[in-house]
């Protein structure tokens, strides 16, 4: 699976632009320059284990480096579901030090993600939960299908579980205090319609149009000087990347805490079971 994580170098270095049977509306050549597409493809449901967490950020990595691409669009590979959040399996009845691994690199993508000096654009091509969500929010502009199963939100309040502090800031930083507070704590999802209009998308457009308006978005994004957009970026960004990086230990400890508790265990076990028991 994951070695098929990312489309490319794009990332193969095969080529940065889109593949030929995608639409690609009314950019030029140059417009597309410089782009990368990273495909999320972790089937059946792109759960972000430990592996692709780590193959993520080691991609990221590479394209923040590799001075030809300025800007990603982050999308899915799996028909219908851009990612079904953290690997619940990863966080059940595994031990301590496997806990600290996995929430180190969930922080560490996050991190990566939400300072990256690349513009990115989420292509929300699926349902988004929790985790899946959270990418999206990192990004720097987000374009979801308009499918009525294409739900989108921060639902942890339904496991049983706790969304962490730097996950309820990006969601502020997107929505505002009110409407996070809201879609927190009754862990909302978010069809379409209501994505967009409670500012957790930008823009809502037909499935087949989803990757060109990426596109144009990217285009209109790149005119920016990078520099100039970067250092904003940062400005607007960095206050609350900081507050995690301060604490990046204390977080681990309290996710070890948290997550190793009786009734925590319970909670993601019987709701692992719901998920298989409805395909049955
Ligand atoms: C505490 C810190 C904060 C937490 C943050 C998070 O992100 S918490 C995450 C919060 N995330 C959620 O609440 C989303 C939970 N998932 C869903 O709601 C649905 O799977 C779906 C709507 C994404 C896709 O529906 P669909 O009908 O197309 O697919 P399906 O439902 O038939 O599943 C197929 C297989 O995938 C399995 N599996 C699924 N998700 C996960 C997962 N996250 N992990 C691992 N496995 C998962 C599922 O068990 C089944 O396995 P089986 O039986 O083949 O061994």
């Amino acid at each position: 699976m994951a070695q098929d994580l990312v489309d490319g170098l794009l990332i193969k270095a095969r080529s940065h632009l889109p593949p030929p049977s995608e639409p690609l509306g009314k950019l030029s050549k140059r417009d597309r320059k410089g782009v990368a597409v990273i495909k999320l493809k972790n089937p059946p449901v792109n759960s972000l284990s430990l592996e692709v967490l780590t193959e993520f950020v080691i991609s990221l990595e590479k394209l923040e480096n590799d001075k030809t691409f300025r800007g990603v669009i982050v999308t899915s590979d799996c028909p219908g579901i851009f990612s079904a959040g953290l690997d619940l399996t990863e966080m059940c009845g595994k031990s301590q030090a496997h806990y600290a691994e996995f929430w180190r690199a969930v922080q560490e993508l996050w991190l990566r993600l939400y300072l990256s000096n690349l513009v990115l654009i989420a292509a929300i091509n699926g349902v988004s939960p929790a985790g899946g969500c959270l990418i999206s929010l990192t990004c720097d502009y987000r374009v979801l299908a308009d499918n009525p199963k294409y739900n989108i939100g921060l639902n942890e309040t339904l496991l049983g579980v706790v969304a962490p502090s730097w996950f309820k800031d990006t969601l502020v930083n997107t929505v505002g205090h009110r409407t996070a507070e809201r879609a927190l704590q009754l862990g909302l999802l978010f069809p379409p319609a209501e994505a967009l209009r409670v500012g957790m998308v930008d823009q809502v457009v037909p499935e087949d149009q989803v990757h060109s308006t990426a596109l144009s978005v990217m285009a209109q994004w790149l005119a920016v000087p990078d520099h100039a957009r970067q250092l904003t970026k940062s400005l607007m960004r960095k206050p609350t990347a900081d507050r995690l990086v301060k604490q990046r230990d204390a977080d681990i400890q309290y996710f070890l805490q948290f997550v190793s508790r009786d009734s925590i265990q319970k909670s993601l076990r019987m709701y692992l079971d719901k998920l298989r028991q409805k395909k049955g």
